[in-house]
C-alpha cells in the first residue's frame, strides 16, 4: 500500500508504517499529481480534498488528523466511495488551554479576575463543553449557545446567540465553519453584532476564521478601539488582514490545536479509522508511543500567593505570548502568509495542562480549584 501524508503529522510511521510505503510532503504541495498512485491519503486542514485533488487517483481512504472538516467536500468522497475519517475532539483539550493562557493574559494586563465574569460559549462541542467544564471550577458564570444542540436535544438551558451576546463579557466561539442552512455559521458574528459589542468586551475566536466578519471587526476596531480580541483562526488563511493583525490584542497563527499530545491523539484515531476500513486490526497504541512530559512536576509551598501561582503553572506549561511574539517575528521576516504557514510547519514543542502535575502544601483562597479548573492534575500533601 502507498501511503501519502502531511509532513506535519507526528507518529506517521510508527501507526501507519506496517501498512506500507510512506511519502511526506508539506500540505500545501498535496496535489493531483502527488496523489494519483497513492491508496491512503492523510492531511491536515490545509489540503483541500476534492474531485480535484483525488479524481483518477487510487485512493480509497482520506483521514484529516483535525476536528474541522471543511477542507473537504465530505459530498464528493461519498459518491466516489472513498472512505473517510477525521479527528473529533483529538486536540479540544489543547484550543481550552489557549484560551485559559489567552484569558489570564488579559485579566493580568487589565486587572480583572476570571472569577464572577460572565463568559459565553458559542458552539458546545467537544472544545466548548471541555471549556464551560474547565471554567465550572473557577466560579465563572458561563452561558451556553448551540442551537443545534438545543433542538436535537430540548436543552432549554442554552441562549439565542443574541441572548448571549447581550449578556456575556468574554465571548468565546467554537463552532465549525458552516456556509449553507438553518445553522450556517459564516458571518455569524456579522457586522451588526459587531457594531452591538458593549465596549470592554473580550472577544475570542478559536473556531475557524469565517465565524467572523474579519472586514467588519477590522471597522469597528478602526472607529474604537474599545473590544478585546483575541484570533487564532482569520479569514483568508495564511493570507491574512494585516489591518486586522495590527488592531487585536493576540494574534495567533491558527495554532491553538496544534498541542504535541493533540496533533498525536489526531494520528492515532485516523491510523483507527484507516485499520477499520481496511479490515485489519489495530495494534498500535498511542500510550505506548507517546513522549514523556517535559516538565512532569511543580511543587508550591505555602508561601505561593493563589494568583501567582496559578499564572506561573500557566506559563511553565504553555504562555500563549510565546506564540504571538514567535509568530510577529515570522510575519515581519517573511511577509504575512508565509510567515503564517511557517511557524505552523515549525511549530515548537508544546504540551497540555494535564500533562503537568502540581503539589500543593495547602490549599490557600481556593488555589487547588483554580488549578483544577485550568486542567492541572493537582495533589494536597502536607510532607
Ligand atoms: N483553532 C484551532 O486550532 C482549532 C482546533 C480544533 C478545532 N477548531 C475548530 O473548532 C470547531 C469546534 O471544534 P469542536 O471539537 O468543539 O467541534 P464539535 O463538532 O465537537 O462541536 C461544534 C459545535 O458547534 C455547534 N454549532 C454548529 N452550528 C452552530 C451555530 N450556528 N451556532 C452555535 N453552535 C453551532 C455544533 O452543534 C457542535 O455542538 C471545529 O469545527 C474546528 O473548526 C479549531
Ligand atoms: O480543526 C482542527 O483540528 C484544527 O483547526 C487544527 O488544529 C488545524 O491544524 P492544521 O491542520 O491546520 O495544522
Amino acid at each position: 500500500m502507498r501511503i501519502l501524508v502531511d509532513e506535519n503529522i507526528p507518529l506517521a510511521d510508527e501507526f501507519f508504517g506496517e501498512l506500507g510505503e510512506i511519502t511526506r510532503l508539506p500540505g500545501r504541495d498535496i496535489d493531483a499529481a502527488a496523489v494519483r498512485d497513492q491508496d491512503l491519503l492523510v492531511v491536515r486542514s490545509i489540503t483541500r480534498v476534492d474531485a480535484a485533488l483525488l479524481d483518477g487517483s487510487r485512493v480509497r481512504f482520506v483521514g484529516t488528523c483535525t476536528i474541522g472538516t471543511d477542507h473537504v467536500d465530505l459530498d464528493y468522497l461519498h459518491e466516489a466511495g472513498i472512505g473517510f475519517a477525521n479527528a473529533p475532539g483529538c486536540n479540544a483539550d489543547s484550543v481550552v488551554d489557549y484560551v485559559l493562557s489567552s484569558l489570564l493574559l488579559l485579566a493580568e494586563e487589565d486587572g480583572f479576575h476570571l472569577a464572577g465574569k460572565t463568559i459565553g460559549i458559542v458552539g458546545v462541542g467537544n472544545v466548548g463543553s471541555r471549556l464551560a467544564e474547565r471554567l465550572d471550577d473557577l466560579d465563572v458564570e458561563c452561558l451556553l449557545c448551540d442551537p443545534p444542540r438545543a433542538e436535537a436535544e430540548g436543552r432549554e438551558d442554552f441562549l439565542s446567540l443574541d441572548a448571549l451576546l447581550e449578556r456575556a463579557e468574554i465571548v468565546c466561539l467554537h463552532t465549525p465553519l458552516v456556509t449553507e442552512g438553518e445553522h450556517a455559521t459564516r458571518h455569524l458574528l456579522d457586522a451588526s453584532r459587531i457594531e452591538a459589542l458593549a465596549p470592554g468586551t473580550v472577544l475570542i475566536n478559536a473556531g475557524r476564521g469565517a465565524c467572523v466578519d474579519n472586514q467588519a471587526l477590522r471597522v469597528r476596531l478602526q472607529r474604537a478601539s474599545d473590544l478585546r480580541v483575541v484570533l487564532d483562526v482569520w479569514e483568508n488563511e495564511p493570507g491574512i488582514d494585516a489591518a486586522l493583525y495590527d488592531l487585536v490584542d493576540i494574534a495567533t497563527p491558527h495554532i491553538a490545536g496544534h498541542s504535541i499530545d493533540g496533533k498525536m491523539r489526531g494520528t492515532e484515531l485516523v491510523y483507527q479509522a484507516a485499520m477499520r476500513q481496511f479490515g485489519l486490526p489495530a495494534r498500535k497504541k498511542l500510550g505506548q508511543l507517546k513522549p514523556d512530559p517535559w516538565l512532569r512536576k511543580i511543587v508550591l509551598t505555602p508561601w505561593a500567593p493563589p494568583l501567582e501561582a496559578l499564572s506561573l503553572c500557566t506559563r511553565a506549561c504553555y504562555d500563549v505570548r510565546r506564540d504571538m511574539l514567535a509568530f510577529d517575528r515570522y510575519r515581519r521576516r517573511m511577509g504575512m502568509a508565509t510567515g503564517f504557514d511557517a511557524y505552523r510547519a515549525e511549530y515548537p514543542l508544546r504540551r497540555e495542562f494535564s500533562t503537568l502535575r502540581v503539589e500543593l502544601k495547602q490549599n490557600k483562597g481556593g488555589l487547588r480549584d483554580a488549578l483544577e479548573g485550568f486542567g492541572f492534575k493537582v495533589k494536597l500533601s502536607s510532607k
